[in-house]
């Protein structure tokens, strides 16, 4: 089948390769004139295992190309995913130009029927400004063609991206019901197809329960972290281990493992600002999501909650202490910085008079880049440096922060680590380590609802 997708992002550009991978012609449209260059370069801009193969694969067959020009893009695909950001605005609630501005370039184009594709996560109603769009757009041109918006979100997970794309747990398809959308349906299910060959992935369903599915997915997701995050604070204050504690209701099918762990807080480009967007559409509702509102809480808190804990350990005054710090991207496995944890902490520490050694194993450039938006021309910027080994930052530094769980960093040289850092103190965001292990080794240890400094 002919696609476009619109948006070459971390989204767009998963979706164009693995749609490619089964053997699809992709037309990658983006209006960022770096990243595609990047990609007509060879390059991927991103960091993302697995994907570069998929890409590299998928060019040398012909089935994927990259490029700015809007023309082409909209001829091309007889699917049109858009695939574009939908950040918070002020008020929280999403921004949707981009989509807008994308289902604008698409009506000002289309020459025959198309399918577009609502890829991005919108509030519930957005497909239909997306059809008015269109529409205006063809009523200005004074023509007529038909088209249908379909609501597909996505869940894939940054990281696991090409991995979750190819082997969804589910695929959620929101059409209309007329005759357009049948047509719609039908395209789709024939797009999807090769995904549900070992059992029926796709579930169809009207495109406002298809919108609402993508963010009570993530609020869900979000409230059990922020769940877990509170009570391992609390786990602290009555010194029971919120480990034990995660096993022990994890292990109860109706709870299950997944994302019971406690943290540093949760980041990213979608817990965030999909829980804010959720709160916002039921607040134009006259709704208040009580819980909701707690989850959002809860995370601010917790992005404190090391930071707290340093100063407890070593006193509120941090001037002339140098902290390591091991991962600053939002999760392992990828560069992306957005409302990562690690921002607010570093800024904490270095307002307090710290300076700062950060090490990543692959987010160092997205890092130089994020904090110097953040913090360039000031003094504290002075006092924040990057290295290019976990062990080079640890040299001389005061104390160890864990802030990414990354698996090289699951089991470090402990005996390095003490001979390296001034004082043997490690505070870990993510509970890697064993308490039991680390007293053992001599090292101070505190973690996130693991009992008081041990
Ligand atoms: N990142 C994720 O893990 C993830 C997962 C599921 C859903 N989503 C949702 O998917 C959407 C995209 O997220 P992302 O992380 O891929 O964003 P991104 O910022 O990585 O990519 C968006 C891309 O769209 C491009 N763009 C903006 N306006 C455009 C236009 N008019 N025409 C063409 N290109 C345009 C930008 O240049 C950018 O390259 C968001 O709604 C997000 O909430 C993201
Ligand atoms: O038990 C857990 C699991 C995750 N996190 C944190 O939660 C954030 C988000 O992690 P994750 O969900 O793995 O990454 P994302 O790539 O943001 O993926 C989420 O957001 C995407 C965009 O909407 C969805 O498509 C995915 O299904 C959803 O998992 C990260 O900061 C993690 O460190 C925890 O603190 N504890």
């Amino acid at each position: 089948m002919k696609i476009t997708i619109i948006g070459t992002g971390y989204v767009g550009l998963v979706t164009g390769a693995c749609l490619a991978e089964i053997g699809n012609d992709v037309f990658c449209f983006d209006v960022d004139e770096r990243k595609i260059a990047i990609l007509n370069d060879g390059g991927v801009p991103i960091h993302e295992p697995g994907l570069a193969e998929v890409i590299a694969r998928n060019r040398a067959a012909g089935r994927i190309r990259f490029s700015t020009d809007v023309d082409a893009s909209v001829m091309h695909g007889d699917v049109q995913f858009i695939a574009v950001g939908t950040p918070p605005d002020e008020d929280g609630s999403a921004d949707l130009q981009y989509v807008l501005a994308a289902a604008r370039a698409i009506g000002a184009r289309m020459n025959g029927f198309k399918v577009i594709v609502d890829k991005s996560t919108v509030p519930v109603g957005t497909a239909k400004r997306v059809s008015e769009a269109l529409a205006g757009e063809l009523a200005r041109r004074n023509e007529a063609h038909g088209f249908s918006v379909v609501s597909n979100p996505e869940f894939l997970k940054e990281g696991a991206a090409v991995e979750d794309f190819m082997r969804p747990d589910r695929i959620v398809l929101g059409c209309d019901d007329d005759e357009n959308g049948q047509r719609a349906r039908a395209m789709m299910k024939q797009l999807y197809s090769p995904f549900n060959r070992n059992h029926e992935r796709t579930m169809y369903m009207d495109v406002r329960s298809a919108e609402f599915t993508k963010y009570a997915a993530n609020a869900m997701l979000a409230t059990r972290i922020s769940f877990m995050n509170e009570l391992a604070n609390l786990a602290d204050e009555v010194g029971a281990d919120i480990e034990y504690v995660r096993r022990g209701i994890g292990s109860d099918p109706r709870i299950g493992y997944s994302f019971l762990y406690a943290g540093c807080g949760y980041g990213g480009s979608c817990f965030p600002k999909d829980v804010q967007a959720l709160i916002r559409t039921a607040s134009e509702h006259g709704h208040d999501l009580k819980v909701l509102n707690a989850v959002e809480a809860v995370n601010e808190r917790q992005k404190n909650v090391l930071v707290d804990k340093i100063l407890n350990e070593l006193g509120s005054d941090l001037t002339g202490k140098t902290f390591a710090v091991w991962g600053l991207a939002f999760k392992p496995n990828t560069d992306d910085m957005r409302e990562a944890p690690s921002r607010p902490l570093i800024a904490a520490l270095l307002r307090k008079g710290a300076s700062v050694r950060a090490y990543d194993p692959v987010a160092l450039d997205e890092a130089k880049r994020v904090f110097g938006l953040d913090l360039s021309g000031t003094a504290e910027f002075e006092r924040l440096s990057f290295q290019h080994d976990p062990y080079e930052a640890t040299e001389g530094a005061d104390a160890l922060l864990i802030v990414t769980e990354w698996k090289e960093f699951k089991s470090p040289d402990f005996g390095r680590l003490k001979a390296q850092l001034s004082a043997p103190l490690v505070f870990d965001g993510r509970n890697l380590y064993e308490p039991s292990e680390m007293r053992k080794q001599g090292i101070k240890y505190t973690a996130i609802g693991r009992g008081r400094v041990l």
